[in-house]
């Protein structure tokens, strides 16, 4: 690498990007577009962020800086390590440099399903729910709630000392999107909702930390079984769509809610309002047992139904179903979930992620002069520190997918107006003291309640 492509090119490229070497893309997501690069000095594998700007053009909000700087405290073998952040003045938008994974529980999924046609051994199910449950446990217990748990940001490391760790990838983002940064509805890319919990598609006005607890055992299923759960169809419309198809496919399985059972569903404006398609039509329930390949008098399946109540007031927390029995259990979990279970097993080969090598950066400036490459950590709080993690596996091929090149910005100087944001946000390290943020309520029920949607 090096050969220009990498952000600009040359000389020109801001002192961040050049402890960087692109090698491509590797996905796009709703807000943005991830790139894989090695560091210049260690070739440690990195996955850059780039967060798009939203039509208006609003840049970075105080709230998402601040955001970022809890996010850069948080240190646990289970979630991803950020350990990087960029901001372009030239355009306000955002760069997030995390620890590289090679796998993800969406591919793993993928390649069970169509190219090995064979499930995933109960050793690996069991050992990647583990280490997603003591992430997840982690994160509520520092108050930050996922909010978009799926297969794709389930991560899992490839070669290497921690090959087969599981790491969660995009937590706490969602408070990034909020506000200004806007999904891209018009661009056609599809926020799944296969994953919501249902006090959420009925409208509920409060997040707690039961919400992941219901995508964990959504993607729970879809390890046991290899086909989504809950494959409801999304409603378009903005913002906030009534997601009637999601609810229809929920209940077809889990039969109607009852307020017998889930007293605080009459207070869902869903469930209000919607008399004729939620409260008013009756669901047989096809049963749970029917839509999974567990037995129903099994462990696995008591806590599969449990991370799937409707109350989730009553539903599992991380911490509860890190203590059920399902784990305490033969086969026992353990830290890499890739190794075959019992000896003699065949070892499964995932394919590696594949790159789009003709891709390349958009030219950015630091926040602040960026610190040459160490291998220890930076200062915490300092958003443009460089610290790179140890060594990571490098990718085992890489291979041009045909992706559309991204449009190259340059880096020809800030505008007026980007002058303007400059000063208004670009003294990052002040939003550090800032503890106005109501972090903190009382947990509700067992689970973090953090969030209240507008
Ligand atoms: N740290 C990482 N290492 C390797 N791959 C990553 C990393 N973070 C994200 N990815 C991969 O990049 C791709 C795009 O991720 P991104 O989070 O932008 O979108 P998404 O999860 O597919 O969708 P959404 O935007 O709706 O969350 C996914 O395949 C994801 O697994």
């Amino acid at each position: 690498m090096g050969d220009g492509r990498s952000g600009g090119g040359g000389a020109n490229r801001p002192a961040w990007l050049q402890q960087y070497d692109l090698v491509g893309k590797i996905g796009e997501g709703t807000y943005g577009l991830v790139f894989l690069a090695r560091t210049s000095h260690r070739k440690c594998c990195i996955a850059i962020k780039k967060f798009k700007q939203s039509k208006e053009g609003d840049g970075v909000s105080p709230t998402a800086i601040r955001e970022i700087m809890l996010l850069r405290e948080t240190c646990h073998e289970n979630v991803v390590k950020l350990v990087n952040v960029h901001i372009n003045h030239v355009d306000m938008s955002l760069y997030l440099a995390f620890d590289y994974a090679e796998y993800d529980l969406y591919e793993i999924i993928r390649h069970h399903r169509e190219k090995l046609s064979h499930s995933i051994n109960q050793y690996t199910v069991k050992s990647l729910l583990w280490q997603l449950l003591n992430g997840l446990n982690y994160l509520h217990s520092n108050w930050i709630i996922h909010r978009d748990l799926k297969p794709s940001n389930i991560l899992v490391m490839g070669d290497g000392e921690e090959h087969g760790v599981v790491k969660i990838a995009d937590f706490g983002l969602a408070r990034i999107y909020q506000a200004p940064l806007k999904p891209l509805y018009e661009n056609g890319v599809v926020v799944t909702i296969w994953y919501r919990a249902p006090e959420l598609l009925l409208g509920a006005k409060h997040y707690t930390s039961a919400v992941d607890m219901w995508a964990v055992g959504c993607i729970f299923a879809e390890l046991l079984t290899l086909k989504p759960l809950f494959q409801g169809v999304e409603a378009k419309a903005t913002p906030n769509p009534f997601q009637l198809d999601q609810l229809d496919k929920i209940f077809k399985v889990l039969g109607h809610p009852t307020p017998e059972k889930w007293p605080t569903l009459v207070n869902l404006p869903y469930w209000q309002n919607d008399q004729q398609h939620i409260q008013g039509h009756k669901y047989d329930s096809h049963g749970l047992h029917n839509f999974v390949t567990v037995p129903q008098k099994s462990p696995a399946y008591d806590l599969l139904s449990k991370m799937l109540e409707y109350d989730p007031r009553k539903r599992i927390t991380a911490a509860q179903a890190l203590e059920h029995e399902y784990f305490r259990m033969d086969p026992l979990p353990g830290r890499n979930a890739l190794v075959p279970s019992q000896p003699g097993e065949k070892i499964v080969n995932y394919p590696a992620r594949p790159v789009d090598t003709t891709a390349d950066f958009e030219g950015t400036v630091a926040v602040q002069p960026s610190q040459p490459v160490s291998s220890g950590n930076a200062a915490s709080g300092n958003i443009a520190a460089a610290s790179v993690a140890p060594s990571r596996s490098m990718p085992r091929s890489m291979h041009v997918v045909g992706m559309q090149r991204m449009p190259n910005a340059g880096i020809s100087g800030p505008s007026a107006a980007a002058e303007t944001k400059r000063s208004k946000y670009g003294n990052a390290e002040s939003w550090l003291s800032s503890t106005e943020e109501a972090l903190l309520r009382k947990p509700n029920g067992g689970h973090t309640c953090l969030f209240e949607i507008a």
